[in-house]
């Protein structure tokens, strides 16, 4: 059995040694033969780092002189080429967040091929292409390197020397995880599915792109995905970078402009979703597990499920899931929401996402939404929050390198005296470095007495996202420095580059506090690192401060021991930088342990194994509710059970059980009068209590069942409750905050039948219904209803009422009285009239419940734990219809059927 881990990077990629050019960092200077591997040194910001291009002119290979990492000739930044990867991550250590280079940047891989840029002529009216760039730009679109066709780049490329090495790109906390998990000898075979994070259509049909292939897949178990560059361009710089990544993380472009909301690269995120389902279904044996990561592969999973209906897919995003208010947006919602849902378990980092992605499917999908998942017409699916985690073991071996303790020494002497706040962020802005800086600026500014002794190392990533943002903080920096920094003393040390493993583990641990200010982040697995490395054991610093943003998943790990702030809130921000640096040692120590039992609880292993045995649970258990298709009624064992016992209740829906369905909001216009024979034959046998529950309301169940008094009533799925014989209606609900919520409810249908002509608001007792079947306008309607639905969710939470959009109209009601509660109720009602002497422990020996809509499946639900733990003797639990079913067994032939079997049982007085 083999564990596919698909996720957009592969964990290596290749890198190429170009003829003319040495290899990066190699020992010898000297290419290598054939495809040997390539030795490599550890990179470092001290060592000389050669620029390789292949494009004329070359790009002089420079000497960089020793340098302090933390200043450069102006003082403030420090900008070196791409960190040699050789030695840098995977297997040897990296930090668990990445930046995202851009695709198709490095020197040392081929050149994309996606959208050459045409000659540099007009392009349209009076805009030249550098116009063009400069208007890109300030959209904060980066484009890759792009190469017109040209059979001397690919010959090059087609015969160079390459080796693996590992990726910089890529998710690096999913990486440890699964290493983690493996070590640990919880995860046995498993084989990674990506791309090589770089343009391959120069290699196309090569020999040399196979062998990189075979290679992958022979030494390193990693499959690779190939696409076009321009699908990859599309989907990744396009779509995933431009429209899902601001989505998913609250950033809705509200310039009228913005292409955002515009699917022209939607195809090319349909076509490399496409072709990793392809490559895992071409791959795939019985038996085996996929596993499907982030945001890039929304699709992935329902395309492998309509190749493979049994495979057992697991679903894991890793960034935030946004509210549906914003989730609904996105013009291709709903195919997004149906891929992730082709998968047997799709987890979240958090509750919070948890929920919002439960809602958004009920919202926009109608589909039914549990606290353990959805059910979807055919089949659940179970939805989860499973936070990531670090890897402790390997992030403590990495921390004993001598590297990190000179790294320590360097950074002790060099700070000496002063305080250091540190943080490392991806430059986009999503992570809010912005904010960060204007904070700090303003607690310098408010606090004088910090001047001189306090420093702010920013490490900012690179993305593909640039523009403004870049500008504008090189431009915060440098205000911060000019106003404050003498000849001895640099209040903000901004580096725009990665820095090395060693530097970056020496950083945290000789930190006075780390600052994270996203605006949101799925996890923050920095925070993680950060707190590992203030156990005092390498370096002097320990109990640091953590200043972390409320809007990471991470802080809700954490129970406040964090100093939680809002970003936007830079007054705040700037006391937590107080806080942190002037807190008392007891109350850091007393923090600080709290929270390295939260990184230690949470840990990148723990993750992973859990996500793997929930899955094979789940897998499990919807297999057995598909495979034991429910049984049809046997009447002759009901039969049995019925003469065996003396002490009966029957609870029975209403509407398409008993009698045929009709709109709700239509009184039935003549009784039901065989419907009403069977229940006065069945009553006709006082050993038998019946309740009939329905949505109407109580006034009209009386009138229906006026001549059956002997029978007890649930009205409005729960609300209403009338008892066998007695005339009077127990209101389950609190009619006060009825009052209330129907008052705020109803002046949200307003509006919203105001803008439906056609449309009709029914006023029961307890809920409210906005009919739209008779709408003129069905299409436009329907959106209202959806629109009208989703308002009221978020408006009403807290008032406990929820809409539920059905078919034709939008049904308003309490969340906390259903059917199910009311059936509680009557059996703990028979409950305590029971007699003290007697000797049953319950009230009844026979239940039948039978229904056929959604809310009767919380009655089966309830009634089958009663048989399971043999509280009632016997339990008969029935579904009409196909649908999937919590029922025990199921009734095909519609009402008459009902009526038969209830008449068979009614001979038997
Ligand atoms: O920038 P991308 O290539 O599109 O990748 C997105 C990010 O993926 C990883 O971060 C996400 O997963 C982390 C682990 O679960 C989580 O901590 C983080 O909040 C998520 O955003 C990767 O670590 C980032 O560098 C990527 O930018």
């Amino acid at each position: 059995m083999t564990v596919f881990i698909a996720s957009l990077f592969l964990p290596k990629t290749v890198h190429f040694t170009l003829p003319g050019t040495p290899p990066r960092g190699s020992l010898s200077g000297k290419s290598h033969p054939g495809n040997r591997p390539v030795l490599e040194k550890a990179p470092s910001l001290f060592q000389p780092q050669p620029q390789l291009n292949i494009t004329p002119p070359h790009t002089p290979t420079e000497e960089h002189k020793r340098v302090d990492p933390f200043t450069n000739e102006d003082g403030l930044r420090v900008q070196l080429p791409p960190l040699d990867t050789t030695t840098h991550a995977l297997g040897v250590g990296a930090p668990a967040d990445r930046g995202s280079p851009t695709w198709g940047a490095r020197p040392d891989q081929p050149m994309s091929r996606a959208n050459s840029p045409p000659p540099p002529l007009l392009i349209d009216n009076n805009r030249t292409l550098q116009q063009k760039a400069r208007e890109m730009g300030r959209q904060g679109i980066t484009q890759p390197r792009t190469l017109p066709r040209s059979d001397s780049h690919d010959r090059v490329f087609a015969h160079a020397n390459w080796k693996v090495v590992n990726a910089d790109q890529g998710n690096g906390g999913l990486r440890n995880a699964a290493e983690a998990a493996a070590r640990e000898g919880k995860l046995g075979d498993y084989t990674w599915v990506g791309t090589l994070g770089m343009p391959t259509e120069a290699l196309k049909g090569t020999q040399q792109l196979q062998d990189i292939e075979d290679r992958l897949a022979t030494e390193h178990d990693m499959l690779s995905v190939f696409c076009s560059d321009k699908d990859f361009d599309g989907h990744y710089s396009h779509f995933c970078k431009q429209i899902l990544w601001p989505v998913f993380h609250y950033q809705i472009p509200d310039n009228p402009k913005s292409k955002a909301y515009e699917d022209h690269s939607w195809k090319y995120y349909v076509n490399v979703n496409q072709a990793f389902a392809d490559k895992i279904v071409k791959n795939w044996k019985r038996g085996d597990v996929v596993w499907v990561h982030d945001y890039h592969l929304l699709l992935v999973p329902g395309m492998v499920r309509k190749k493979l209906p049994d495979a057992k897919i697991g679903f894991f995003l890793h960034v935030a899931f946004p509210s549906s208010e914003v989730f609904r947006c996105l013009a291709v919602r709903k195919q997004l929401l149906e891929g992730m849902l082709g998968a047997n378990l799709i987890g979240f980092q958090i509750h919070e996402y948890t929920r919002h992605f439960l809602q958004t499917c009920s919202r926009l999908l109608s589909a039914e939404a549990t606290p353990d998942g959805l059910q979807l017409e055919d089949r659940f699916v179970d939805v989860v929050s499973l936070p990531i985690g670090i890897d402790p073991v390997s992030l403590s071996q990495h921390r004993d390198e001598s590297e990190v303790k000179k790294w320590i020494d360097i950074m002790r002497e060099r700070y000496a005296g002063k305080k250091l706040i540190v943080a490392r962020d991806k430059l986009d802005h999503v992570r809010g470095v912005r904010q960060k800086l204007l904070s700090y600026e303003l607690f310098l500014n408010k606090n004088p007495e910090w001047r001189d002794k306090i420093v702010l190392i920013q490490v900012a990533l690179s993305t593909s996202e640039k523009s403004e943002l870049d500008a504008t903080v090189s431009d915060i920096v440098t205000r911060v420095n000019s106003s404050w920094a003498n000849l001895a003393y640099q209040p903000v040390v901004y580096l725009k580059q990665d820095i090395d493993y060693a530097q970056y583990l020496a950083l945290l641990s000789i930190a006075d506090a780390l600052m994270i200010t996203s605006q949101r982040e799925g996890m923050n697995l920095t925070s993680h690192e950060y707190l590992f490395c203030q156990d005092g054991k390498i370096g002097e610093k320990k109990h640091g401060s953590l200043i972390l943003s409320e809007f990471t998943g991470t802080s809700s790990l954490f129970g406040g021991n964090e100093l939680s702030v809002n970003p936007w809130d830079y007054r705040a921000c700037s006391d937590a930088i107080q806080k942190a640096l002037e807190m008392g040692d007891e109350e850091k120590e007393r923090r600080w342990n709290k929270l390295y039992e939260a990184v230690n609880h949470h840990t990148g292993s723990h993750w992973f194994s859990e996500l793997g045995s929930r899955l094979d649970r789940v897998y499990e258990e919807q297999h057995r509710r598909d495979q034991t298709s429910v049984p049809r009624l046997s009447m002759s064992t009901l039969i049995q059970q019925y003469k065996r016992t003396e002490r009966r209740l029957f609870i029975l829906d209403f509407e398409g059980t008993l009698v045929s369905w009709g709109p709700v909001n239509k009184i039935i216009p003549v009784s039901p009068q065989r419907t009403l024979d069977v229940l006065n034959d069945l009553l006709l046998d006082d050993r038998n209590t019946i309740y009939v529950m329905s949505g109407r309301r109580p006034e009209e169940l009386d009138r229906l069942f006026r001549r059956i008094p002997n029978l007890g009533l649930i009205a409005e799925n729960g609300c209403f409750l009338k008892d066998c014989g007695s005339s009077t209606w127990i209101e389950m609900a609190d009619s006060d905050q009825i009052r209330t919520w129907k008052e705020s409810v109803k002046n949200i249908l307003t509006y919203y039948l105001e803008r439906t002509p056609g449309a009709e608001i029914e006023d029961r007792r307890c809920s409210l219904i906005f009919h739209y079947k008779s709408a003129e306008d069905y299409e436009a309607a329907m959106r209202q209803a959806t629109d009208c639905a989703s308002h009221i969710n978020d408006a009403c939470e807290e008032q406990r009422v929820h809409a539920i959009p059905l078919d034709g109209c939008v049904l308003v009601e309490p969340i906390d009285w259903t059917k199910s509660t009311a059936a509680q109720k009557i059996f703990a009602d028979l409950r305590s009239h029971m007699a003290p002497d007697v000797t049953h422990k319950s009230p009844v020996d026979f239940l039948m419940v039978v229904g056929d809509g959604r809310e009767d499946e919380k009655v089966f639900k309830w009634a089958n734990t009663l048989g399971e733990e043999k509280v009632v003797q016997e339990v008969v639990t029935v579904s009409l219809g196909i649908r999937n079913t919590e029922a025990t067994a199921t009734l095909t032939q519609g009402v008459s059927g009902v009526l038969m079997a209830l008449q068979k049982l009614a001979q038997y007085a």
